[in-house]
């Protein structure tokens, strides 16, 4: 695949930025490596984030992408390499930086026998901003109906979106998200879709794990797919789309078309059947549609163009698990 880059190579080697913190770009990671005792989590990682860039982190279970976020966001130390966050390191803890960011884990702590709205206002209390500011952050995620409900008592996906509105409370430039849509259902992650696509209309930067590829396709400027440690490729989806070897799908509804007769058609280098439908997979899309035509009409037939969970299946060997 030519348009992808293990690594990027454009950021200085030395461990200060050549350029004033405000133009720092949102993330500029340099051979960033960390190891629990023999097992290399992060290894070798190079990557700049841009400002208002919003960035997925993608691979499969174990790939190091949480280690990679936390080193990020300053919550874990790397081993080797430069890691700058808006121009500045982000370990150890500091304190200039904190209020810039927002962050949601995957262990996101609640004082749980408080109410919503009292978790939220404590969080907006600690960046020093007044209780109204976590009938915003409710608003926000969507929320404002459980806010007099104890954070103990809300359900799994609820208590997902209040993580995030604790992420967003102090309007953070920078916003880290660890799979913030893994517990929710299907209108809830389409809900926070919104929320994430309004943030970033409104300038701020997000860099984000998921297993959700559909989710990644649809929202993210850039990817990176981490495998075992290391970067295997990274850019826009539609690049690494392009990039794909993955065939197009047609499908064409069972009784209509026999196996064999797919078969031989131009292009076809797989035929299956698969729910009511013969699909055929072709490198050449035109031809075969053509020929399709011609023998059943094309009315009930559909296409299926490749899509970055193609080509994540084809880089990774692996099926993404949420
Ligand atoms: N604190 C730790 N001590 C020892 N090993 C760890 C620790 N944290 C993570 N690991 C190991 O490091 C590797 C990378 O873990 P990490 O959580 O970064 O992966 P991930 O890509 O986020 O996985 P997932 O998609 O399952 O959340 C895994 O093999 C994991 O078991």
């Amino acid at each position: 695949m030519t348009t992808t880059h293990a690594t990027e190579t454009s950021t200085p080697s030395s461990a200060e930025p050549t350029v004033p913190a405000e133009a720092a770009p949102a993330v500029v990671l340099n051979g960033v490596r960390k190891r629990y005792g023999d097992l290399p989590a992060v290894d070798g990682v190079s990557l700049t984030i841009r400002r208002g860039e919003f960035f997925g982190i993608l691979g499969p279970n174990g790939a190091g992408k949480t280690t990679l976020i936390e080193i990020m966001e300053g919550l874990r130390q790397a081993d080797a390499g430069t890691v700058h966050v808006l121009g500045m390191p982000p370990w150890p803890r500091n304190a200039a930086l904190l209020p810039r960011l927002g962050l949601q884990t995957q262990k996101s702590a609640f004082f749980a026998r408080l109410t919503a709205r009292e978790h939220l206002a404590t969080v907006a209390a600690l960046y020093g901003l007044p209780a109204t500011a976590a009938d915003t952050a409710l608003r926000t995620v969507g929320l404002t109906s459980q806010a007099d409900q104890r954070v103990g008592d809300l359900s799994g996906g609820q208590r997902q979106r209040l993580a995030i509105a604790g992420a967003l409370v102090h309007q953070p430039d920078l916003v880290f998200l660890d799979e913030p849509t893994a517990a929710l259902d299907a209108q809830a992650r389409r809900d926070l879709w919104q929320v994430l696509r309004d943030l970033k209309a409104q300038g701020r930067t997000i860099v984000y794990t998921t297993h959700h590829l559909d989710e990644a396709e649809s929202l993210c400027d850039r990817v990176a797919i981490v495998v075992a440690g290391s970067v295997i490729a990274l850019d826009t989806p539609h690049r690494l789309v392009g990039a794909a070897h993955a065939p197009t799908r047609v499908m064409v509804p069972v009784g209509q078309l026999s196996t064999e007769r797919a078969q031989s058609l131009p292009g076809v280098v797989r035929v299956t059947v698969e729910g009511g439908s013969v699909v055929l997979e072709t490198s050449t899309a035109g031809p075969t549609l053509a020929a399709v035509g011609d023998l059943v009409g094309l009315d009930e037939v559909q296409t299926r163009t490749a899509t970055l969970e193609d080509v994540y299946l084809e880089l990774t060997g692996s099926e993404p698990h949420s």
